[in-house]
């Protein structure tokens, strides 16, 4: 691998936001934020608007990044995704050389996607929907009241971020639990709260080889037949044709999905749909389907500002590469959306977490960011310290919604929660940019910190499926403009393969072995443990 000046460094683009970086806008000046910027600066597709005024962008800036995904051809690139072109690889080197087809999961409701693969993978896909719709068909006749998805990463992180932004909307007396980690405790904590009689389980998993999901599989069985109850009748699956899981025979049905849908982006394949239609029903998930079908033909629209997840994308990048800063908050000011967070750490650090382009060659600039975030207002009583005195600036994403979801509200002290939640959310974006001077300097707030505010109606499944696919889209732009491929995971590989030996290890512990050769390293740690 040699060093070579990347492509996203060779762009005009890039050089004149380079120079523009030098003196940013301050927003803590006198009179740099005022309504008419705020007013001006709002860009809404889909009845979402994306308020970007707080964010440290000025007109030529916004030209310049307006020019840079012109020169990234990232408009081009989005149509090949969409279109089902292999862009999953690397040139010149072993890799996975996939199409990445996760638009035609939801590609069923008018315009489809023309191109070959595209049409294929969205004909496949409304079969395994038609498969499940007959599936909760007889389901529903029978009294199943919980289902437990046991999955990891992809095959859990989506779908429980997205179920739990919906639970509202839950047929009643249906309920989803998640089984994720390899930790004992997180299944007994499950399997104690739900009478398996009225229990269905859905193992998740692409590969159907992933040592925690098999491990819990497992164990659930274990414990049907602890109870008299045959696995057979309760257990599902959702894996990939031909893994070894797929064998219908050890499962009460199974659903697919492809190779071409990676995990980090399954939510609207059967990964997230088998336990999302079990709970809030067939209706409401084709609409969560439709909204991130919108968004899909939102994501071609050539002009950024028609476009928001381009339009977040190259606002990310701006904060990212020209302004320096290394992480990204995302914080829902929405307790529904609690999980989503965890979800897009997976999508995004899964996705653009990369140190190579497209060609082998190591880069010469950042990449992915840190995601991290927690829902507001509870945010502000943990970690707002430091994003408003902090050292580090963090550029912050706020969700916002205009409505709550229950409508259980209570006016106190002449405002509802509701209109107390929005007026934090938009006090904060306020006053990260603005600051507050003092002659205490511990009392001093420096300002000048960007975020921006997307905001939806109601936390309802269509605007939930717009902003899931919004964020999808986001990442693999920003993908494209750094010419990475966001779309595979190699760096997840190395710790399996010690884990593996570690374990293996373990076995020759167990029956007395010798075992301190195999992997000294990890024999340190392993004859620790003799002395707790
Ligand atoms: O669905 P599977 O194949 O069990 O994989 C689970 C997760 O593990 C990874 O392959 C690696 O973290 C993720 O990309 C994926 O979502």
């Amino acid at each position: 691998m040699g060093w070579a000046m990347s492509a996203f460094n060779e762009y005009e683009a890039t050089k004149r936001l380079k120079e523009l970086a030098e003196k940013p806008i301050d927003l803590s000046k006198e009179g740099a934020l005022t309504p008419k910027r705020l007013e001006q600066m709002v860009a809404s597709n889909l009845n979402l608007k994306l308020f970007y005024g707080t964010e440290r962008v000025t007109e030529k800036v916004m030209d310049a990044l307006c020019d840079l995904a012109k020169e990234a051809k990232v408009i081009d690139k989005m149509h090949a995704m969409q279109n089902g072109e292999i862009i999953n690889k690397i040139e010149g080197y072993e890799s996975e050389e996939r199409s990445v087809l996760h638009t035609a999961m939801r590609d069923f409701f008018d315009r489809r996607v023309e191109a070959e693969a595209a049409k294929k993978a969205s004909t496949e896909a409304y079969a395994e929907l038609e498969k499940l719709k007959m599936f909760l068909d007889t389901i529903d006749k029978q009294n199943f009241t919980d289902i437990i998805q046991v999955g990891i990463g992809g095959s859990e992180l989506g779908p429980k971020a997205i179920y739990l932004g919906l639970e509202a909307f839950s047929r009643p007396n249906r309920r989803a639990h998640f089984v994720s980690n390899v930790d004992p405790d997180d299944a007994a904590n499950v399997l104690n709260r739900v009478d398996l009689g009225k229990t269905l389980v859905v193992i998740v998993s692409k590969s159907g080889s992933t040592l925690e999901t098999r491990t819990n599989e497992e164990l659930v069985r274990k414990r049907f037949l602890d109870v008299g109850l045959s696995p057979q009748n309760h257990i599902i699956a959702v894996t990939g044709k031909g893994s070894p899981m797929d064998d219908p025979k050890k499962y009460r049905a199974s659903f697919y999905m492809w190779d071409f849908v990676g995990g980090r982006y399954s939510v609207t394949s059967m990964v997230g749909c088998v336990t999302l239609a079990f709970a809030i029903g067939m209706e409401k998930l084709l609409e969560f389907l439709k909204g991130a079908h919108a968004m899909d033909k939102v994501a071609l629209n050539e002009d950024p500002y028609q476009n928001l997840p381009l339009l977040s994308a190259l606002l990310g990048i701006w904060n990212h590469n020209f302004l320096g800063l290394p992480t990204t908050a995302v914080i829902p000011y929405s307790q529904a959306m609690s999980r989503f967070p965890a979800h897009l750490q997976q999508c995004d650090m899964e996705s653009n977490g990369k140190r190579i382009d497209k060609q082998g060659k190591l880069l010469d600039h950042w990449t992915g960011p840190i995601i991290w975030g927690e829902p507001g207002t509870n945010g502000q009583h943990s970690f707002y310290q430091l994003i408003h005195q902090g050292t580090i600036p963090v550029p912050v994403e706020f969700v916002g919604f205009c409505k709550s979801q229950r409508g259980i509200d209570n006016e106190y002290e002449g405002t509802t929660s509701q209109e107390k939640l929005l007026s934090n959310l938009f006090a904060q974006s306020i006053g990260l940019a603005t600051g507050k001077k003092s002659d205490n300097p511990n009392k001093e707030f420096p300002g000048n910190r960007p975020t921006r505010i997307l905001m939806a109606k109601q936390c309802d499944p269509y605007s939930i499926g717009a902003i899931l696919a919004l964020y999808e889209h986001k990442v693999a732009f920003q993908g494209f403009v750094w010419n990475i491929n966001s779309f595979d995971q190699e760096g997840v590989q190395l710790g399996k393969v010690l884990a593996n030996k570690i374990i293996s290890q373990f076995q020759k512990m167990r029956k007395g072995e010798e075992f301190e050769k195999d992997f000294p390293l990890g024999a340190v740690y392993l004859n620790h443990l003799k002395e707790f």
